[in-house]
């Protein structure tokens, strides 16, 4: 027989209180922190993640330029802008997206902050999730003449101990089908770009854009970064993809549902060609491994909703 005074009971003996995340929205932004340190701002222009810190709060994971507007006059140039509906140019004429500007209209559109949610399980393992939406009736007139259709999009960033997840929900709340592409178009913050490389795209056919979009098939097992790099790698059958610096893992990138990657740098002389781009010298310390669909189109039906994302480990 169970001796009930005895007995361990949850009601009885509360687990010592753990302290929540903070979240603070303001009118342009909103930041958690975890109680360990740790924080993610995200802005409310363009969902665009600005800043992951992790290790206590003393690493920044996530490049953003000295230049970067942040005050929703454009794009922001570092972070983690969303691209949505199209990935680069659009195509020229016959497309529904021909008429958006590059990377689609989800990187320059104010978005609505929808709440958090916090899980404070143990110090360790605490976590804080902000959604963000975006719908085709909160569109500014230009994109919503420029694509019409009837759409929601749920963003959600979700800040562990070691590790930022992004993730979006697409879904289409119109009468008629619609095709897409999407990208989440990660600046990762690196020391040193001669000591990097990325792992996971062996055997993976990849267009390369510095290329004039000819069609190759990667064969290092270890891609480094000595020029300007602008590859679509398409299909690849592996969830993760490591960013290795001086030898180390650095970042596990683990896709889902995403199926393609770019990797970008765009090199001196690009670099100095934007002029959102700060300091020159800034490529140095960044790579851009952007997961996304963006071979080919999703397309969905009405009532239909698509969800990827991804999970980026930071490994110190
Ligand atoms: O300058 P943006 O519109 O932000 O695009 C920045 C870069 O995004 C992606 O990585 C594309 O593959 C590149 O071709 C492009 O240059």
């Amino acid at each position: 027989m169970v001796d009930r005074a005895n007995r361990p009971s949850a009601l009885s003996a509360p687990s010592a209180a753990v302290p929540g995340a903070e979240v603070d929205v303001t009118d342009a932004r909103v930041t958690a922190r975890l109680p360990s340190g740790e924080s993610v701002e995200v802005l409310l222009y363009g969902a665009s993640v600005i800043s992951w810190k992790s290790n206590e709060g003393k690493t920044e994971n996530l490049w953003l330029s000295e230049k970067a507007a942040l005050d929703g006059s454009k794009p922001v140039r570092g972070g983690i802008p969303v691209v949505f509906p199209v990935f680069g140019p659009p195509p020229k004429s016959g497309h529904p997206t021909s008429s958006l500007p590059q990377h689609g209209f989800a990187r320059n559109q104010r978005w609505e902050f929808l709440g958090k949610s916090t899980s404070e399980d143990a110090l360790d393992s605490s976590s804080v999730k902000l959604d963000f939406g975006l719908y085709s009736a909160n569109l500014t007139e230009d994109a919503r003449k420029a694509w019409p259709y009837d759409f929601g999009l749920v963003y959600s960033v979700t800040l562990a101990k070691d590790s930022l997840q992004t993730v979006m929900n697409v879904r289409n709340e119109g009468k008629e089908s619609f095709e897409f592409q999407m990208l989440l178009h990660t600046y990762l913050r690196v020391k040193d770009i001669s000591k990097v490389a990325v792992n996971g795209l062996m055997g993976v056919q990849y267009v390369d854009k510095v290329l004039n979009a000819s069609t190759h098939t990667e064969s290092n097992k270890s891609v480094t970064i000595t020029g300007e790099v602008d590859r679509v790698y398409g299909d690849i059958p592996q969830d993760t993809t490591t960013v290795v610096e001086d030898s180390k893992p650095r970042f596990d990138i683990v896709r889902d549902n995403l199926s393609d990657t770019v990797v970008w740098n765009p090199w001196t002389e690009k670099a100095k060609a934007m002029g959102d781009f700060a300091p020159d010298s800034g490529f140095k310390e960044m790579l851009c491994v952007e997961v996304g669909a963006v071979k080919g189109w999703q397309k969905l039906e009405e009532g239909d909703t698509f969800e990827g994302g991804q999970l980026i480990k930071s490994l110190l």
